[in-house]
Parts: C-alpha cells; structure tokens; sequence
C-alpha cells in the first residue's frame, strides 16, 4: 500500500494527498505534519516504511468538505485520492486514483465558494520585449479571458482580476517572481514548456471549438496564447476531465477599460472597506441582488467599466424602463433561481449533487414566466430576455429522471424517480414488497402442499427458507431441496424462492448501482444543454444586476446621468451614497449635498476646509459618482453629466506599508508619482493632503510643485484637498483652479462642521478646536493656542516673498561626451557584426580616455 501511496505523491509532490482508507481519508509523511498543524488534527505513527514509522494523520470522509474549506482558506491545494477498484476482488491494496485535485483558484464545490465572489485561476506569461501574456478562468464560468499588457502594468492587471490562484513560467527571473509572490493569493510555478504560445493557441481553438481565433481579434496574442497553454492545462488536471462548459473567450484589451489602480479600489472601498471588510462598501450597498450570479455579474461591473460609454448607456436605458414597476414583479419571481451558472458547470464536470438538479429543474419552469410579452423594450432587455428561453426539454427530462426530493448525495440512492426505469422500479418493489411476497408464497404453498404450519422466513446466515415440522416431512413435494435439518423440523428451498432470494438480496446492491447508472445517463443527456443553460445563465445573471441597479435607484433616489462628449464632471447636489446611508442607519442627521463642476476649462479645485469638515468624503462622492455613472447605474445626485473618463486616480492617506519596507512618507510619493505618470486630461485624479509625511517646508514645496505638474502638464481633472494654507494661493496664478472649501462656523471656542462646499478658500485653519473637540486635554489645548499665536506673528514677519509654483530655472545643458557623440552616429540597423564589433572596440577606446 505504501509503494501505492509514494507512487501517487510523487506525481503530486507540492500537493497535500488525501488517500482514502475506508472511512478515512489518510495523509502520510511530510503532508501529515503539514496537515496536522494546518488542522489541529492528531499525529499518529504506525508500521514501518523504509526502516522509519509512518507518520500518518486522518480525516473522516464525510467531514471531508469542512477540512478541505479550511485548507484552501489558508492557500494550501489538496489532491483526493479515492478507492477506484473493487475492493472485494482485488488481490493487494484496492485500486486507487486521484479523482480531482481541489486549489483555491479552480473550485468548483457550493460548500467552498462564496456565493457573491468568483474563484479566478489567472495564468500570467512573462514574454519577450516586456509584454506579459494573461489567460484567466472561473472554472464555474463559461469564458476564458486574455490580455497582454505591459509589464509594469502588470501590478494593475492583477488587481482588477483579483485571482485566486496565480500560475506562472517556472523559469522566469527572480524579480519577476518576486513581483509574483507579493499578491494576495496562491502562486505556484509550473514547468516551463507548459507555457507554450503553439499549444496554448492550439488548446484554444480546440476548447472553443473553433477553426481560428480571427473573430476574436486574439490570433496575434502569442504571449497569452502561452499563458492560456498552462491555465487550460491546469484547470483540467484539477478537475480530472475537460471543461466542455467552457466555450466563450473575451479579449481584454489595454485602454478599452476605465483605469481603476488598486489605490483606487481600496481607497473608495468599492468592495472592501479600508479595514479590510466586506460592508459598508459600494458594493454592498448595491448589491440588492436576489440570486448569487447577479452579484457577481454587478461586480464584475463595477470593477471593469468601459471607457467607451455604449455599454453604460444601454444599461442606464434598459434600468430606466425598469424602474416602471418591472423591475419589481421581475425581482419577485426572480427570488429563489438557483445558482444556473454553477450548477452547469457542475453539470459539465460531472460533480453536480441531485438537490441542484431539482432547483434547476424549478428554475428553469421559472425562467419560462419571466420574459414579459412587451413590445418597444430597450434592445440590452431585448436580447436578455431572448436568452432566458430554457432550453427545451430539459426541464422535463430532470423532472422524469429525479425525485422531488432528492437525497443529498447520489452516493446514497433515493436520486432517481419512480417510473424511470423499469428495472429500478422492479428492485424498488422487491424490496418493499418483501414481506407481501413472502405471505403471498406461504399462504400458496400451503394450499399446494396442504401443510398447515409451514413457515417462509428468512435468517442472515441460511438466508430464505421453507420450514416443515417432523410430522409433516411426508407432505413434502419433490421440488423442495433441503437447506438446513433442525431438531424439530426441516428448512428447505425452492427454485421460486431461490430466485427471489437471488433478487431480495441483491435488490439494494443493484438498485443503488442501477440508480448511479441512471444519474450518468442523465448526466450525459444534460451535456447537450450545457451551451443553452449557460446563455440562460447568464441572462439571469445580468437581468437580476439590472433590477438591483434600478431597485437602488429608486429606493435611494438616485438620478441618471447624462453622458456628453465635452470634458466635464458637472454633478448638482451629489451625495456619499455609502456615508449617506450610514448616517441614516444611525440616525445621526442626514447627509449634505453637493455640487462639483468641473470643465476643461476649470479642472482643478483646490479644498481646503478643517479636519472632519468632509474634504475627503466629497472627493470620495465626486469618484464614486463618475464610477457609477461609468457602469451605467443611476447616480446619488440631482443631475451629473460627464465627459469622457479613462481613468480615476487617488492618492488619499494610508498607513505604512510595513509588509513591504516602505515608510509612509515613501509610500505617499510612490503613489503620487505613479499618477503623475499615469494621468491624462480625462483622468479623474484626487489628492488628499499631499505632503504631510515630510516636513512642512519640504511637504509644501512638493504638494505646490505636484499641484502645478498635474496643471499644467497632465491637466487631469483634479481634487486637491490640502492642509496647506499656502496653496489657496495657486489658482490665483493659474486659470484652470479654483479654491472651494468646506463650510464650519465656530461658536465660541467650539466647532460646528457644515460640510457645505463653497467657493474660495477657508478662512483660518481649525486644528485646535477640532482637537478640542476630540477630547484632547485642556491644557494641552491651551498650550497650542499660545504656540499658535506666536509661530503666526512670527510668521507673519519673517515670510519670505518664495514663488511656490513658478517653474524651476531650467537645469543646466549637460555638454555630450564624446561617446555620446560617437553612439549618436551609429545606426545598429545598418551594421554588420564585424562593423558593430569594430564600433564597440572604438566606444572603449573613446570611454577610458574620458
Ligand atoms: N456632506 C456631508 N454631510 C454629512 N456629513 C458629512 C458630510 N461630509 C462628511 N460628513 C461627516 O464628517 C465626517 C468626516 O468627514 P471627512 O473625513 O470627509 O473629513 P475631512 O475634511 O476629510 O477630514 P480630515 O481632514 O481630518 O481627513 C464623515 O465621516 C461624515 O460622518
């Protein structure tokens, strides 16, 4: 058995192997320490393997789920390894095989995955020419996706998959590795040829089932091609059989989707707040979808809206009709669907439980109502609800072949319907028609012998038999055969109830198998629909993301924007909605609004205002609101047109990042410098207190020298919140800024936060009172009134006459050295290999003279 075992590991070495034995499934070695402390299971050591004990651990098979829950939580990937063979005519240890291996990017069981989130396998390909190839999956899903990106996108790529599971090139370099292996999730390497661009292409067209990948435009994507060769590969070896389920492809491509950085993400705590959970968040707050495929569809919206604003128009038409009253009848019936998307894939991997073949099956009698016969719908509900057409017969099929209520698991028996099958209905009713039979059989042998007494019973060692007492011996026909003598009395068979004996004992072993047969050929019936369920799938998918959007925007009074080519963000009266909705579940007051505009002409405000004032919460609202309208939902304002957008850049305060060495002040500059790289003047950029983490001088000279930059050069529509006073100066000298601030009045020495926003710049900083206002001690309070008056007056007359934002005096041409003139001469292109060598010898020469 052990030779079994080591055979098995060594074709899983980085897996954890769970090897059944019975009733347990038994990890062994090093996996077994692994698994032990993993799982705060006990140790154990038995026998001898190679001189040394076996040490072993277990887990009961029928807790498998909840153990293997855990372990792929903590990024670990199990191997199940079942009992194949036969265990009662095997000679040696059954056959065994592993069956699937469970990884935290390719799950598939309901009891591991999140309702409301995908698993995501992502493939990633360092290619030639600093290009990275992407191919990611959802096993559950129908689609493969594919990218190329830059390489120092990369970071940004990964954030907007948010994978699960991580495969790259074993051989790629150690930085790139090291890149890797700061995500957030499971990263394993692969061998090197599995990266194959050829394969990989091949692979697709063969899982697409198409000649050439001309349609998609995807049939350059060399790096991808390669990237897709390794998460195919994988995603099968973890199931143990192809994905047929798996036959759409999208291609992803740089600059078709609206920039949102990872800073973004986490900053408007779109889908997890800042601590790390998942509500209050936009995303929870929107999410009022009733079926678990609608939240993830309106996820995956809001984390990948379109630059162009076809789709996001087409969605806001198809919400607008919506909310005439559809939207609720539609959520109504919609209520209760099942998972369709992930029972088919379940279906098409052959691991779907009967339960979910019932809830498919009302599901889809369900679907059947829900298209309404309206004329005059928006063409996005059109085609929805062309795609909500259950595929025919299928339903009736799942009706015919399984039980209303099913066992859990086909394991078990008690799947398969009555009526079915002939054969199953027949061992069905031996069995419960034994004790009929049985009364049937004596009452007519004892008219056909004429014994009185004679007894059919049944024992578990001697199995069915006719009993006679002593003094009736004589009345025995000749067909009966003798079984057993007691003292008293002789047991015997007959060919008739042999045969029923045959049947009776057999009965439940053969139904059972019967019944596993029948739940394969069910299986193999429902693959044809895979492709319609699928469509179907998605339909209702998108159809209940719609109706939550509407939902929303009607319960919260949310307008629809209105998109216009000119640059703008023109919002009037915009609100938080997450703040805003917080406010009212405490009852703490209601939410101010307001207004931002911004133009191509005016792109930048400059906002000051006191601490807790609301500078952050309304930049936060201006993104939000842009990012909602850019989706296609309604948005939290009485108007908002927008221009286009191709990106949403913030830099808002963080902590240290101390997982990654780098102080807060570094961390703060890395950030703004990605921006001021990234941004265009359609970019959507805010900055919060930039600066802060330095010195004053040293942190107003870069925020004035960072405002001017993203003025004059990037032109990005900009939200610039600072502390420093100094910087109400900029828009006086530059056209494109104004100064707004919030609003706070002070009541003696205490403070009263309007968080109004208003035109020009705050009237005085408000530090000590609001730290008044946070209980900070009396006398410290008063201690920093006093400094306060004396650093003003001092300031006041030592302020030297400094332009913050006049533009450096330009540096300094640097003469060309002579290598540089000689390198400017040389055209690789035009050089033969002995002229290059030659041109190398003469820059040698030319660089140790300088
Ligand atoms: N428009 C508003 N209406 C009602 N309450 C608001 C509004 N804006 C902000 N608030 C409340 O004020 C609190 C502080 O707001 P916010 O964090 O935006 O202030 P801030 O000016 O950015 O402060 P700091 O400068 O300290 O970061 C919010 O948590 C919210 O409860």
């Amino acid at each position: 058995m052990m030779t079994q075992y080591l055979g098995i590991k060594a074709e899983y070495p980085d897996t954890l192997v769970f090897y059944r034995m019975g009733d347990f499934y038994e990890v062994f070695f090093a996996d077994a320490e692994k698994a032990a402390r993993l799982l705060d299971i006990t140790l154990t050591r038995r026998g001898q393997s190679a001189g040394e004990p076996v040490v072993m651990a277990g887990v009961p098979f029928h807790s498998l789920e909840g153990y293997l829950a855990k372990l792929i939580k903590l990024g670990e990937s199990v191997a199940i390894c079942e009992q194949v063979g036969d265990v009662a005519t095997s000679k040696g240890p059954v056959e065994r095989k592993v069956v699937r291996v469970v990884t935290p990017g390719t799950l598939t069981d309901t009891e591991l995955l999140s309702d409301k989130t995908e698993s995501i396998l992502l493939a990633v390909h360092q290619g030639a020419r600093n290009t990275c190839g992407l191919a990611w999956l959802s096993v559950t899903q129908g689609e493969i996706n594919l990218a190329h990106c830059a390489s120092e996108e990369l970071e940004m790529w990964m954030a907007r998959i948010a994978p699960s599971e991580l495969l790259y090139n074993v051989d790629v370099t150690p930085a790139f590795e090291q890149r890797l292996k700061t995500q957030r999730c499971a990263v394993s390497a692969r061998p090197a040829w599995q990266f194959d661009a050829a394969l990989g292409a091949r692979r697709l067209l063969d899982q697409l089932k198409v000649a050439s990948l001309a349609s998609w435009n995807a049939e350059d994507l060399k790096e991808a091609h390669a990237a897709a060769s390794a998460l195919l590969g994988y995603a099968e070896h973890t199931q143990g059989r192809a994905l047929t389920h798996v036959r759409g492809l999208q291609v992803v491509r740089s600059g078709e989707l609206i920039e949102l950085p990872p800073t973004t993400r986490r900053n408007l705590e779109l889908t997890q707040t800042l601590r790390g959970e998942d509500s209050p968040t936009l995303f929870s707050l929107l999410d009022s979808c009733t079926t678990g495929m609608g939240s993830r569809a309106l996820k995956s919206w809001l984390l990948s809206p379109r630059r162009d604003r076809a789709q996001a128009a087409s969605r806001l038409e198809a919400i607008t009709h919506l909310r005439g009253g559809l939207q609720q009848t539609l959520r109504g019936q919609l209520k209760g669907s099942s998972d369709v998307e992930r029972i088919t894939a379940r279906i098409a991997l052959r691991q779907v439980r009967p339960r979910e073949l019932v809830a498919l099956q009302l599901t889809l009698q369900k679907a059947e109502l829900l298209a309404p016969i309206q004329h005059g719908l928006p063409a996005l509900l059109t085609n929805i609800f062309g795609d909500l057409q259950p595929p025919e017969g299928c339903a009736a099929l799942l009706k015919r072949y399984v039980l209303d209520e099913p066992a859990a698991l086909i394991r078990d028996g008690g799947v398969i319907n009555h009526g079915c099958d002939a054969d199953l209905d027949e061992l069905r009713a031996i069995q419960t028609n034994c004790d009929a039979f049985l009364l049937d059989l004596e009452g007519r042998e004892k008219a056909r012998t004429g014994i009185a007494n004679l007894r059919v019973q049944f024992n578990k060692v001697h199995g069915f038999y006719i009993e006679v007492t002593q003094g009736q011996l004589d009345k025995v026909p000749d067909d009966y055969r003798r079984r057993q003598t007691l003292k008293n009395a002789e047991r015997y068979i007959t060919p008739e109830l042999k045969t029923f004996e045959d049947k009776a004992l057999s009965a439940q072993e053969r139904a059972l198998a019967r019944e596993k047969w029948l739940y394969e050929q069910l299986l193999d019936q429902l693959q044809d629909f895979i492709p319609a369920l699928s469509r179907l799938a998605r339909a209702l998918a998108a159809l209940d993301a719609l109706c939550a959007l509407a939902e929303r925007s009607l319960t919260l009074n949310w307008a629809a924007p209105v998109f216009v080519k000119e640059p703008c963000i023109d919002i009037s009266q915009g609100r938080h909605p997450v703040v805003e909705a917080r406010l009212a579940e405490l009852g703490a007051g209601s939410f101010i609004a307001n207004d931002c505009s911004m133009t191509g002409r005016s792109r930048m405000q400059v906002i000051t205002g006191p601490n807790m004032g609301g500078k952050s919460t309304y930049m936060r609202q201006v993104a939000l609101i842009v990012l909602l309208a850019s989706v296609g939902s309604y948005v939290p304002a009485a108007s908002c047109r927008l221009g286009p957008i191709d990106a949403i850049h913030t830099r808002i305060g963080a902590a240290d990042d101390v997982a990654n060495a780098q102080s807060t002040f570094m961390l703060e500059m890395t950030e703004a410098a990605q921006i001021l790289h990234a941004a265009t003047p359609h970019s959507l950029v805010l900055m919060d207190e930039i600066g802060r983490g330095t010195s004053t001088f040293d942190g107003l000279a870069l925020a004035g020298g960072i405002a001017a930059y993203l003025h004059n050069k990037t032109q990005a529509f900009t939200l610039f919140a600072t502390h420093y006073f100094e910087l109400t100066e900029f828009p006086a000298q530059h056209h494109g800024a104004i100064n707004v601030h919030v609003s706070a009045v002070e009541s003696g020495a205490d403070i009263v936060f309007l968080h109004h926003i208003e035109p020009g710049p705050a009237s005085k900083s408000y530090g000590i009172a609001v730290a008044k206002l946070a209980g900070v001690p009396a006398a410290v309070v008063n201690h920093a009134r006093h400094a306060l008056n004396a650093l003003e007056a001092h300031q006041t007359e030592a302020r030297a006459q400094v332009d913050l934002f006049a533009a450096p005096p330009e540096a300094p041409a640097m003469e060309q050295s002579a290598v540089d003139k000689t390198l400017a001469t040389i055209d690789p292109d035009a050089l033969s290999p002995r002229e290059a060598l030659d041109a190398l010898y003469r820059l040698k020469k030319l660089s140790t003279q300088t």
